[in-house]
Parts: structure tokens; C-alpha cells; sequence
């Protein structure tokens, strides 16, 4: 069987680019740039770089498989005027973006996370609006396809002072996705589009770029470990630790809740040649450099330098 190879030259590794993401230069042309958030498999996003080919497009979504199936219909198709970004877009939005880029942003059937619990996850919120508002040129449009009524009239409330015209309608399926066409065969005939059109700049200030610091300390005691938690804005809790004293290595769970976004990712603790101790994020677990993950390695380091004191004066008496 002929083997099948799928370039992942349109997937922009976001570790490695600057930030903000200069698309100029990712494109090599000013044509105006279109983003989609949550992608899916990819049908609409690929259908339109194939008939729109002087805009380009970039897609993000949190999910491999998705990505995987996109890549595949721009292989097919040898598209040029596409990107995607694996990413989750709560995030991405804030750190990836830039001002004033996009000449229209857009998103077909959004999780509507129904769950009063879970409203914290849905994307649209209003800090989410006025980055998106940001992002888009003078005059550029945000439209957002849903099938929920709730979601639709929360988008709506949340659309408040972020700088955006809001037009509310009803439209007949026509965008051939995977769950538009879900909620055909379930019998609805047609959805909700809020178009946001952007009046004038929302005034939100981007947080700037945010550098992972490693920590260094001379020594480290793994006994008991157990960093206080931090509250406030930023929410980092500490849940497992392991220690490996032949190998001079230690893991600690971190969880951080930050606005909407949430990490669960492990922090390293280990002994360099010169006998000192590095704390920094593990590598392979898609941490992203926020001020939270920020705050929780502090926490981390000023425990452990509280240990050193302590264990070091209780040693010394
Ligand atoms: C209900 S599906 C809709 C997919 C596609 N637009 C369609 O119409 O078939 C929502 C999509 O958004 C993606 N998604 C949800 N939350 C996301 C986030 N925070 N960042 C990026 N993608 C997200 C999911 O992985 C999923 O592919």
C-alpha cells in the first residue's frame, strides 16, 4: 500500500514563532487574514481557503484528531493560504493574536457548556470579546453559529462594553459541518448567528508576554512536601508528589485555574551537576507560559527556600 504523508508545514509551532504572531510574515503577502476558532474537522475553513484564495486562513483547535483531519483536507487540496494553530484558543487569544490583524473572526456551533458549573469554560466571555475586538481591524467582523439558545443570549449579554455592534438572526443550515449536520439529523432547521461588528476598540489591555523563570536553590528537602496553595485571581492548588532520590528528581502536580483557563501539569524538581536544585515546568505535559504557571513555580521556590531555612537552622542548633 502506498504510503500517504501529510505535511505539517501549515501547523505553526506557537513555542517557536514570536509573539505576537506576525501572519505578513507567516503568509508572505498582506492579503487580510480570517480566523476560525474551534475548527472541528475542518470542512468549512478548507471550503473557504479553496474559493476566497486572496484571504488567508488560519484555524485553531484544541484537539490533535482535528487537527489531524484538517491537515489532511490541505494536503489534498494544496492550499497555501492556510495555518492552524493547536492550541486552546482561551489562551491563544491573549497570547498569540496581536492587535488590529483580523478582518473576521468566526465560529461554528461553539461548546455551549449548558452546565451552570461549567459557564466558566465557554469561550465569548466578555474579557474574550474585548481581546477578539482587539484583534480585529477597524470595521472587521466576529459571527458565531449556534445551535443553543442559551449560549446565543449569553454571548449577547457578554458582548456588553466590549466595543461591538451586536445583530442577532436566524439562518438555514449551510456550512456542510460535522455538527451542523448532526443537529439537521436531529431535526433542527435552523440556528442563531450573533455578528459582533466592531464600532470601536475595546480599551482591554493585552498582558504582556509572559517568561518562564527556572529557579535554582542549594538544597531541597523532599520530605513532607507540600507548598501552600495560592488564591486570589490566580487559583494553583498542589496535588501529587513524587520523589526519586537515586535519580535526584523529584515531580510535584500543579493545578491552575486562571480566569477561564485551567492547567494540570507537573512541575520538576532536579539536581544539576553542580549539586543545586531546579524547579521548573516538566517538559511533555502542554503547559503554556501564563502568570499563573508563573505564580505556582514562585510558590514552589519560596517553600522550598523556607524549607532550606528552617531544616538548615534546626540542623545548625
Ligand atoms: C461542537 S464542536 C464544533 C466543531 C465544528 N466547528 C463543527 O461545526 O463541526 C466544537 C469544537 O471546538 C473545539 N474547541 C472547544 N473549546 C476549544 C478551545 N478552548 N480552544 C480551541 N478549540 C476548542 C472542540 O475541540 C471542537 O472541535
Amino acid at each position: 500500500m502506498k504510503a500517504r504523508y501529510i505535511s505539517l508545514g501549515p501547523l505553526i509551532d506557537w513555542r517557536r514563532v514570536n509573539r505576537p504572531i506576525d501572519w505578513n510574515e507567516v503568509f508572505r503577502n498582506d492579503d487580510p487574514v480570517v480566523l476560525e476558532i474551534g475548527f472541528g474537522n475542518g470542512e468549512y475553513l478548507i471550503r473557504r481557503a479553496k474559493t476566497e484564495a486572496n484571504k488567508n486562513f488560519v484555524g485553531i483547535e484544541k484537539e490533535w484528531q482535528s487537527v489531524w483531519r484538517a491537515l489532511r483536507r490541505i494536503a489534498q487540496n494544496q492550499l497555501s493560504n492556510v495555518r492552524l494553530l493547536k492550541a486552546d484558543a482561551r489562551w491563544a487569544v491573549h497570547h498569540l493574536m496581536g492587535t488590529g490583524v483580523f478582518s473576521e473572526i468566526y465560529s461554528l456551533f461553539p461548546c455551549p457548556w449548558p452546565k451552570e458549573r461549567h459557564v466558566s469554560r465557554r469561550l465569548f466571555s466578555n474579557r474574550c470579546l474585548k481581546r477578539l475586538n482587539n484583534s480585529l481591524v477597524g470595521g472587521g467582523v466576529l459571527w458565531i453559529v449556534t445551535d443553543d439558545d442559551v449560549y446565543a443570549n449569553w454571548i449577547k449579554e457578554q458582548s456588553e462594553g466590549s466595543g461591538f455592534q451586536v445583530l442577532h438572526e436566524f439562518i438555514p443550515p449551510s456550512f456542510g459541518t460535522k455538527y451542523e449536520t448532526k443537529w439537521v439529523n436531529e431535526g433542527l432547521r435552523q440556528f442563531h448567528k450573533i455578528t459582533l461588528i466592531k464600532k470601536q476598540d475595546s480599551l482591554f489591555m493585552p498582558e504582556g508576554e509572559i517568561i518562564v523563570r527556572t529557579y535554582r536553590v542549594s538544597e531541597f528537602y523532599p520530605n513532607d512536601f507540600y507548598p501552600d496553595p495560592v488564591r486570589g485571581n490566580v487559583v494553583v492548588d498542589f496535588k501529587d508528589f513524587l520523589y526519586d532520590s537515586n535519580r535526584g528528581k523529584a515531580l510535584l502536580r500543579a493545578v491552575v485555574v486562571e480566569d477561564e483557563f485551567v492547567q494540570d501539569f507537573w512541575i520538576e524538581i532536579s539536581r544539576s551537576r553542580d549539586g543545586r536544585w531546579h524547579i521548573k515546568p516538566a517538559s511533555g505535559c502542554g503547559w503554556i507560559p501564563t502568570v499563573g504557571l508563573q505564580k505556582a513555580l514562585d510558590a514552589v521556590y519560596a517553600y522550598c527556600t523556607k524549607r532550606s531555612e528552617q531544616t538548615g537552622a534546626a540542623k545548625q542548633s
